[in-house]
């Protein structure tokens, strides 16, 4: 699925040390140390203000640190055009999202990516491009929906048909963050199934998935880091990080948490 990484060889995809974003007396990160390889797959939790948004503005390169270094695919953040940057960097929002007009046909957002505008038709789109877009559009549940206007999808298809976008240019790092807010619980499956497929086919980009819930991350991802109050609670293999006590900690209260078929479940422990 979503087509062949052309990762930098020999460096990792991310690459950060020391790391503070700091806005007047806010620390909004505060000394993040991260490292996220071409095979990782990484969920980042948190409660809301924990700084996961901000993080994943470090890693789209529309942000710089305030302090530290960030390596993003082989450049330094700071010492590189950003412009040539993000164009190897797929990502999902909800702010992205709302950037699109309702009446933009489905097809058009999606086989526009790789030209930076969304979903402005343009008569120059080759058959390479119009045959990818056409088979993401598959993969991610939606060609039938491609003279569609995007207003008229569900939130779910909106949401398929924007993680179809950000990986048509065929990104060496997909960043998702809340894929699964607003979604209904078939909306929600159908999801974390789609994107365990992406997880565990090799020769997908490497993926940061932001999230609030547990339930949310998909069998396949390997990494998790848990923020709290802009600091790394915990990071490492997913194995190791997702424990009721590092999970209680980050979200400052007492939680119990399952697994069974490699998903989660959280709930308050009695
Ligand atoms: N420009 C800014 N100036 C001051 N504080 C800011 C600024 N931008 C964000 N913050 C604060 O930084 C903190 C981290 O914000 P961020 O959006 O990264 O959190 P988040 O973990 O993504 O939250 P959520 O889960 O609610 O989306 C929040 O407390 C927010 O209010």
């Amino acid at each position: 699925m979503g087509g062949v990484s052309n990762t930098t060889a020999g460096e990792a995809v991310v690459g950060m040390t020391g790391v503070d974003v700091v806005r007047g007396d806010n620390h909004l990160l505060r000394g993040v140390d991260w490292t996220v390889e071409a095979d990782h797959r990484w969920v980042v939790l948190g409660p809301n203000g924990a700084g996961k948004t901000t993080l994943l503005q470090l890693v789209a390169a529309q942000l710089h640190p305030t302090r530290g270094e960030v390596r993003l695919l082989g450049e330094t953040l700071g010492a590189v055009d950003v412009f040539e940057l993000r164009p190897r960097i797929g990502l999902t929002s909800a702010a992205l999202a709302m950037r699109i007009a309702p009446s933009e046909k489905t097809g058009d957002i999606v086989v526009s990516a790789g030209y930076a505008v969304v979903g402005r038709w343009r008569e120059q789109y080759d058959v390479h491009d119009l045959t990818r877009a056409g088979m993401l559009m598959e993969q991610w549940g939606v060609a039938q929906y491609a003279h569609r206007p995007f207003g008229t999808l569900s939130e779910g298809e909106r949401k398929r048909t924007q993680i179809a976008r950000a990986l048509m240019p065929n990104p060496e790092l997909l960043l998702l963050d809340e894929p699964g807010a607003g979604l209904d619980l078939g909306g929600r499956e159908d999801l974390v199934a789609r994107l365990s497929d992406l997880a565990r086919y090799h020769y997908a980009p490497a993926q940061v998935l932001v999230t609030h819930h547990v339930e949310e991350i998909p069998p396949g991802y390997t990494h998790a880091l848990l923020l709290r109050g802009g600091e790394v609670v915990a990071s490492g293999a997913a194995g190791d990080v997702l424990t009721a006590e590092a999970l209680s900690e980050t979200f400052g209260l007492s939680l119990s948490l399952s697994r069974t078929d490699g998903r989660f479940t959280a709930r308050r422990a009695t």
